[in-house]
């Protein structure tokens, strides 16, 4: 049996905070512990497609003692200035690990909401409680997640967002359930903003330091690959630094590596209870993207289905 397209499984607000929420903490918790029997992740291993400037990426996962297996196949590109084209395309197999079977088939509503609730997860541990402003930074699918799940779980005075074209920020802001600033740069958008996510296809930095509020968690999803940046070294040197997978980010994100940052803990640590989080100090929060998340969201998918 393959389940397919249960976007309804996962982005309703009860779904989001009585299940895919903690079950992503609780992943992210066992991933942490690096106990072979919870969570077996390899870094994703990463194809270039050089002539299409583009990237094919494959995640396997195994959670023995919960019996899931799953993989994900994730290609994306770096698309030029005003191109219409998916930037991110992907297809999570949930597989049954006995028998090999696939018994679920998905990945856009995957990778869309579970990126998207990820982030949320770091802002609940690491944003200051009394935020009011929130910033996002580009105008693509995964900001229409983040901001339906970020507006959907806290409470903000103010939603700004920014893309370098004012067109497609007004675009975005019309596709909304509700009221977001449009902002003409990047300075003005951040400017006091307690929380910015960057979710940009950008290989160059759109976010500095010097614009930052100290004290701000900013929450950076773009930039997956160890050449590409969306964070200047100013932040990355004035932030405290949290991952969700230290193997990822010392292959994969160009901000740790280039900036020559020390990673703070894990975000999974912070959920375990082994380092604290920091919530007082600048943070940031580094996304690469987990095999283990795409695991734990399919497996909920199933679940669901099983129930109907
Ligand atoms: N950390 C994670 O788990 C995941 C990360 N991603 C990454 O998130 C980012 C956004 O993904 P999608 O929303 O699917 O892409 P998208 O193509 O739908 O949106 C990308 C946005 O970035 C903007 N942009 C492109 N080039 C830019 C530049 N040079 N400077 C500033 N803005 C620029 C575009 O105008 C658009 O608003 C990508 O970098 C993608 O690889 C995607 C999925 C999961
Ligand atoms: O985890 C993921 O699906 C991705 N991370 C970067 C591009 C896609």
């Amino acid at each position: 049996m393959i389940v397919t397209e249960f976007p309804h499984y996962l982005n309703t607000a009860n779904e989001l905070r009585k299940h895919l929420i903690p079950r992503l903490e609780t992943a992210l918790g066992k991933f942490s512990k690096r106990n072979s029997a919870e969570v077996i992740q390899p870094v994703r291993t990463t194809v270039p497609l050089q002539k299409h400037s583009g990237f094919l990426g494959v995640m396997p996962c195994y959670m023995e003692n919960d019996g899931i297996l799953c993989t994900k196949l994730v290609s994306f590109y770096k698309r030029p200035a005003g191109s219409t084209l998916p930037s991110t395309q992907a297809t999570v197999m949930l597989l049954d690990p006995e028998y090999g079977n696939v018994k679920v088939m998905d990945g856009e509503v995957i990778t869309f909401m579970r990126t998207a609730a990820v982030s949320a997860i770091s802002a609940k541990l690491l944003m200051r409680p009394d935020a009011e402003v929130l910033t996002i930074l580009g105008t693509g699918k995964q900001a229409k997640s983040h901001y339906n799940v970020f507006t959907e779980i806290f409470q903000f005075k103010e939603v700004r967002v920014w893309s370098r074209s004012v067109d497609r920020a007004d675009t975005f802001a019309g596709s909304l359930n509700g009221p977001v600033t449009v902002c003409k740069s990047v300075e003005e958008a951040v400017k006091g903003a307690d929380i910015i996510v960057t979710v940009t296809r950008s290989t160059e930095p759109v976010l500095f330091g010097q614009w930052v509020k100290p004290g701000a968690h900013v929450t950076a999803v773009g930039a997956c690959r160890p050449d590409w940046r969306e964070l200047d070294d100013t932040l990355m040197k004035q932030a405290v630094v949290y991952v969700d997978s230290r193997e990822s980010a010392m292959t994969e994100s160009g901000d740790i590596i280039l900036s020559g940052v020390e990673i703070f803990a894990e975000i999974g640590d912070v959920i375990n209870g082994t380092k604290p989080a920091c919530r007082e100090k600048t943070t940031v929060f580094k996304s690469l993207g987990l095999g283990v998340e795409d695991a734990a969201s399919a497996q909920l998918v199933y679940d669901k289905w099983k129930q109907c």
